[in-house]
């Protein structure tokens, strides 16, 4: 059961972009305990990358602007829009996983070294140790024969080694959070749920917290404890994963749960969400999601509040909860 003190959490982070009119990600406040697995769910572009790169220090020097955030990890809090993320947490107490593992493995380099080289750097340990460890870590995540492979160059291994070495290389510092961007998009459907359960066993038997950025609810479906949706920047709504199945309380979340196909229950019409997400510079004013939303009125043209519909599920539409909504549409 996860510890239910949050280990890292994010205080309503608003960043904008050069040259754009409006924030790309406005006020998201999300938390992840030791042992958790939370889910940020959305189409793409709505900002959940942008918010994993605003975690880590990582979006691109000079090309955003911060406008608040407040960032607390294991105690220690981070003003973001002064204070720099040390470089000595990436990589060591907080990884980082991506879609595409050659953004962090280096094509020239063998993958011993390249895991040794991380564990050096966070422990400062000796050479023939680093070794060692990377060693155990290739085991850890199921390769076979791995004293051949600690010799072998990125481009000799098939996309999901390539993620199971990423993988290798991110835990490898025992970090307390791992932050995965579709760590399995890439891959086909045997791979990615071999992926998936690798890290969700790993997360079990280390503790750490994990914050799994994906589009894909299957995901969510397998792994989550708890979900954040996002829209246009925004987080719509958050709870427990099983409540966020059972229990949507947001348009935008009702359209993706009803876009998903179902084996079980009586045959249904497969439903998708009206138009297409807005581009930042067409964003409207106040509920973003109110240019494809069925239940739109007057009222969505100011920005609603988060509101709490149940213990630790809150939601931010004006007719929130549902049978609010319902009541609307007659
Ligand atoms: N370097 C950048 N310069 C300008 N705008 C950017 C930059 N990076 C991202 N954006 C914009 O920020 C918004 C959020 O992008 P982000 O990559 O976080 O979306 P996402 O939800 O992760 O999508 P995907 O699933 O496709 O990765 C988008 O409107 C995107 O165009």
């Amino acid at each position: 059961m996860p510890d239910q003190s949050p280990l890292l959490s994010l205080s309503k982070l608003s960043l904008r972009f050069k040259g754009q009119p409006v924030c790309a990600v406005e006020d998201v406040s999300l938390s992840v305990a030791a042992g958790e697995i939370l889910c940020v769910v959305g189409e793409s572009g709505c900002g959940k990358s942008v918010t994993a790169m605003a975690l880590m220090g990582l979006l691109p020097p000079g090309a955003a602007e911060i406008h608040g955030g407040v960032m607390t990890f294991d105690g220690q809090a981070f003003d973001l829009t002064k204070d720099r993320v040390p470089s000595d947490l990436r990589g060591g107490r907080i990884a980082m996983i991506f879609q595409e593992p050659m953004t962090s493995l280096n094509p020239v380099f063998r993958v011993g070294e390249q895991i040794a080289e991380s564990v050096q750097r966070h422990s400062g340990c000796s050479r023939g140790d680093a070794r060692l460890r990377s060693l155990e870590m290739l085991r850890c995540v199921g390769l076979p024969s791995p004293e051949r492979l600690l010799d072998q160059y990125p481009h000799q291994f098939s996309g999901g080694q390539r993620q199971r070495v990423m993988i290798a290389m991110a835990l490898a510092n025992d970090p307390r959070l791992l932050i995965a961007d579709e760590p399995t998009t890439a891959l086909d459907v045997t791979i990615q749920a071999q992926i998936l359960n690798l890290i969700r066993d790993l997360q079990r038997d280390t503790g750490m917290g994990t914050i799994m950025i994906t589009h894909d609810l299957g995901v969510v479906a397998d792994v989550a404890d708890t979900v954040a949706v996002m829209y246009g920047g925004h987080i719509v709504e958050s709870g427990p994963m099983t409540e966020i199945f059972e229990n949507p309380q947001h348009p935008y979340t009702i359209g993706l749960m009803a876009s998903v196909p179902r084996l079980s229950g009586p045959r249904q019409r497969l439903t998708t969400i009206n138009g297409t997400v807005p581009s930042i510079r067409q964003m409207p004013s106040g509920c973003r999601f109110r240019t494809r939303c069925a239940f739109a009125a007057e009222t969505c043209s100011t920005r609603p509040a988060q509101a709490e519909v149940g213990p630790d599920h809150s939601v931010a539409c004006h007719f929130a909860p549902l049978e609010q909504m319902l009541k609307v549409a007659g």
